[in-house]
């Protein structure tokens, strides 16, 4: 009989979490319990011994491309969206500081009074020492997106996996919010999902992954237990790779 217990697939990861899966059923901002519900599901694989870092988007309060920022100036508006995502930060901290989970967030704009600057060195030690790191800001840069920090900052933390946690269960042969008939693929390469104009990440984002043969997995944060699954090795969303 065996009698081993399942070990998790991934050591390291970078969980990308969409700033609109803060929002839960609301149109607009961070819901409470959803945020809630999010940092219980990150507390069950870290108690598994996995390492956890997050880049968390902004699409719950600001997008630069979004019509909310039509006319205004692009670099001024994606700053803005680099706030967002500093706010969606310190709520999802709080959140895991109620908890008893402990966790550092580090931003790529310099705004010390509320969070530490990101430092790499610093940023490993932690997850060493078992704290959720929190990267806020995305990249630093406008005219980016949290995807491409996500894989950024995955290549940075040498995570062994960049989990894209969105409202979609995968990767589709179209956006599945306007064609429901799309099919969800099982796994595919970064050069199909790039040839195909698979939207489901950024371009930029996939080619850094596929560069630096880091494989992105995306799956549904809707769906109870999904991060736990997908962290098992188990068959849960979409796995893109070389
Ligand atoms: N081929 C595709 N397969 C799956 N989803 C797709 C595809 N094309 C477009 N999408 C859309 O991509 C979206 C993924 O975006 P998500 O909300 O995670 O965006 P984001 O910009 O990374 O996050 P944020 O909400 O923080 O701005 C899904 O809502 C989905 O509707
Ligand atoms: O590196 C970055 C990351 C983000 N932005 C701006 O922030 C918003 C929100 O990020 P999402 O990835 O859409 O969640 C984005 O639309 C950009 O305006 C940025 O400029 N640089």
């Amino acid at each position: 009989m065996d009698v081993s217990v399942p070990r998790p697939a991934y050591r390291r990861i970078l969980l990308k979490l969409s700033g609109e899966a803060l929002m839960g059923e609301d149109s607009y901002g961070i819901n409470r319990a959803t945020v809630e519900r999010i940092v219980a599901e990150v507390k069950d694989v870290m108690v598994l011994g996995v390492q956890v870092a997050i880049v968390i988007g902004g699409g719950n309060i600001f997008r630069g491309v979004a019509p909310a920022a039509a006319g205004m100036d692009r670099a001024t508006a994606d700053y803005i969206g680099m706030l967002a995502t500093v706010m969606n930060a310190l709520a999802l901290q709080d959140a895991m500081h109620r908890v008893g989970l402990p966790s550092r967030v580090q931003s790529a704009l310099n705004i010390e009074q509320v969070a530490e600057p990101y430092i790499r060195g610093k940023a490993m030690r932690y997850l060493e020492e078992g704290k959720v790191v929190i990267f806020a800001a995305g990249t630093g840069n406008p005219f980016f997106t949290t995807d491409t920090a996500a894989a950024l900052r995955g290549m940075e933390m040498n995570v062994d996996v960049v989990l894209k946690a969105t409202k979609v269960d995968g990767v589709y042969t179209d956006d599945p919010m306007t064609h429901p008939d799309a099919m969800r693929y099982q796994r595919l390469t970064f050069d199909e999902a790039i040839i195909r104009n698979l939207r489901v990440m950024d371009a930029t984002a996939l080619t850094l992954c596929r560069d630096q043969k880091l494989p992105v997995k995306v799956f549904s944060i809707f769906k109870p237990g999904a991060l736990k699954r997908v962290v098992m090795g188990e068959d849960e969303g979409t796995l893109v790779e070389c």
